[in-house]
């Protein structure tokens, strides 16, 4: 699914209306409709609710939701923030509608204006949407101060008033804090970066069918990957396949202490397909692996404590491998440098590299260009930042991101709530599926061992990304399901993993 700018959002909404055709009032009516299905779901017990309107069509929204929800006998109250002498014509067009049906819409215009809001109420916040252009101030400001300074469960219309749909806010902007935000369409790029997160609370998508072509045709960078899109990169299998058509890869993980690195990822890459895995582990972690995991071959490193590269017996060279996935539990040893050194230059087809891997390229910045392109980088964030510097704001480590994976011609998976997926033609896709018990140990050797299998089976690296950090997240999901968020853990992420 694509995400759009403020500029584009306005647009498609015209294009809409020129192209169904639908009058402007009619597209507002739809979405408020959308916006109340969603909302008679969620609140069914018909508490007060006090409806906040701008004066723009986010207002207008507002007021055609309050008729909808006067017509289903919600105990509504309308209040319009009137901080401007004009209103929008849709705007006019629904109060007109609204007063048809009741007389009781109140005006702010000063503070003392503002009603007190009781904890057992619920708030609908439609004073600005996605029109937003400055900072709030004034009335407008105030309201939403004394909005989030309520006990009451707080609903936004499109977008929470005062948040940017495309660009940074400041620190000091007032913007409306709410519980849910339900939004028109297609998620907003502000809703996905982490500083937003309590000024979006839960978000909802709530199809007003708006103009398919405009959305197909429309260029952006970003794009939000939900199941269906998952579904369309993963491959049948074909009848007559074996174990050959499906690559071998080469794992080079694990290092005194941290073996358990070694199992997870060689565990969850023959969960995702690979036909077969060879894993190099350094010389004490041969009988752990050979026995926690008896479907891969394993390679003894000569070095008893860390990988050199290496090997106690004959093997394939690095180079003739399907793919390599370096990184998990590797550490940091002069030897294990050298190794990485060595590697690389003889690679040309795209790997996987995480963990130790990305923080031996920080402090050894040339061997990035001896990656070979197209490879899978899997930095968190702090490993991100020591690949490249600190970032101001979220949109300021989109942009480096960006800049990253076009420089170095690699894809990169920044780790975290909605994983992005950076390609080296500038693109980034949002993953949707994951929760906050995927952060726990273990899950990134997870994520390596996931990837590297979807390389070796001959996934182009874009689709590899995207569809292994849904499948990723999603084994998360169904893991929470079972043992919560807390008591999840990254074995069970493995046991979780599905191709269907
Ligand atoms: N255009 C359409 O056809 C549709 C629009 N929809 C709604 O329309 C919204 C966008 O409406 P608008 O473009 O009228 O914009 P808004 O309603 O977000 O804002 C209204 C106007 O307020 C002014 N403004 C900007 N920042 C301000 C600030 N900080 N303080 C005070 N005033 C400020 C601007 O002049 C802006 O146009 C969407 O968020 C959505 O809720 C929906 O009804 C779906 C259809
Ligand atoms: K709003």
């Amino acid at each position: 699914m694509k995400i759009l700018n403020a500029d584009q959002i306005r647009a498609l909404d015209q294009s809409t209306i020129q192209n169904e055709p639908i009058a402007p009032i009619n597209l507002m009516e739809r979405a408020a409709l959308a916006f109340v299905d969603w909302f008679v779901d969620h609140f069914s017990d018909k508490k007060t609710t006090k409806i906040f309107c701008g004066l723009g069509n986010n207002g207008g929204d507002g007021l055609a939701i309050a008729r909808l929800l006067l017509e289903r006998d919600y105990p509504i109250e309308i209040y319009v923030v009137r901080y401007a002498p004009r209103e929008s014509d849709d705007f006019m067009h629904n109060h007109r509608r609204l007063k048809l049906v009741t007389d009781s819409v109140r005006y702010i215009e000063s503070s003392d204006d503002i009603p007190s809001i009781r904890h057992n109420e619920v708030v609908i916040d439609a004073i600005l949407g996605s029109g937003l252009s400055r900072p709030t101030e004034g009335i407008v400001k105030s309201t939403i101060e004394a909005i989030n300074r309520a006990p009451a469960m707080v609903v936004a219309v499109d977008i929470a008033s005062g948040l940017y749909t495309d660009q940074p806010n400041t620190s000091t902007d007032v913007i409306i804090e709410p519980d849910y935000t339900i939004s028109f369409q297609l998620p907003k790029l502000a809703f996905i970066l982490p500083k937003n997160g309590r000024y979006v609370g839960e978000w909802q998508i709530v199809n007003i069918r708006l103009h398919k072509r405009y959305i197909d045709l429309a260029p952006t960078p970003y794009y939000y990957t939900q199941a269906r899109d998952a579904r369309l990169l993963l491959r049948k299998r074909d009848r007559f396949s074996n174990k050959g058509s499906f690559g071998h890869a080469l794992l080079l993980v694990g290092s005194y202490g941290k073996i358990g690195a070694a199992v997870l990822s060689a565990r969850a890459c023959l969960r995702s397909g690979v036909g077969l895995l060879t894993v190099q582990v350094p010389a004490c972690g041969y009988a752990i692996l050979q026995t926690a995991v008896p479907e891969a071959m394993c390679l003894p490193d000569t070095d008893e404590h860390y990988l050199t590269g290496q090997s106690a017996v004959d093997s394939l060279p690095p180079a003739t491998f399907s793919t390599l996935g370096i990184g998990p539990g590797i550490g940091k040893n002069p030897g294990t440098l050298t190794m990485l050194r060595n590697l690389l230059p003889t690679l040309e087809k795209p790997i996987v590299i995480d963990a130790d891997a990305l923080n031996l390229l920080s402090e050894h910045r040339d061997l990035l260009d001896k990656l070979p392109r197209n490879s899978i980088l899997t930095p968190h964030p702090k490993e991100f930042e020591r690949l490249t510097q600190p970032w101001a704001n979220d949109y300021q480590k989109l942009d480096s991101l960006r800049d990253f994976a076009k420089k170095y011609k690699v894809v990169v998976v920044l780790k975290g709530a909605y994983s992005a997926v950076a390609t080296p033609d500038g693109d980034i896709h949002f993953n949707s599926t994951g929760n906050p018990g995927l952060s726990t140990g273990g899950t990134g050797d997870v994520l390596t061992g996931i990837l590297t299998a979807l390389l070796a089976q001959g996934y182009d690296p874009i689709e590899a990304a995207v569809l292994g950090v849904f499948a990723h997240g999603l084994a998360g999901d169904k893991a929470a399901e079972k043992r919560g968020p807390v008591g999840m853990t990254a074995s069970d992420v493995i046991d979780a993993l599905s191709w269907t």
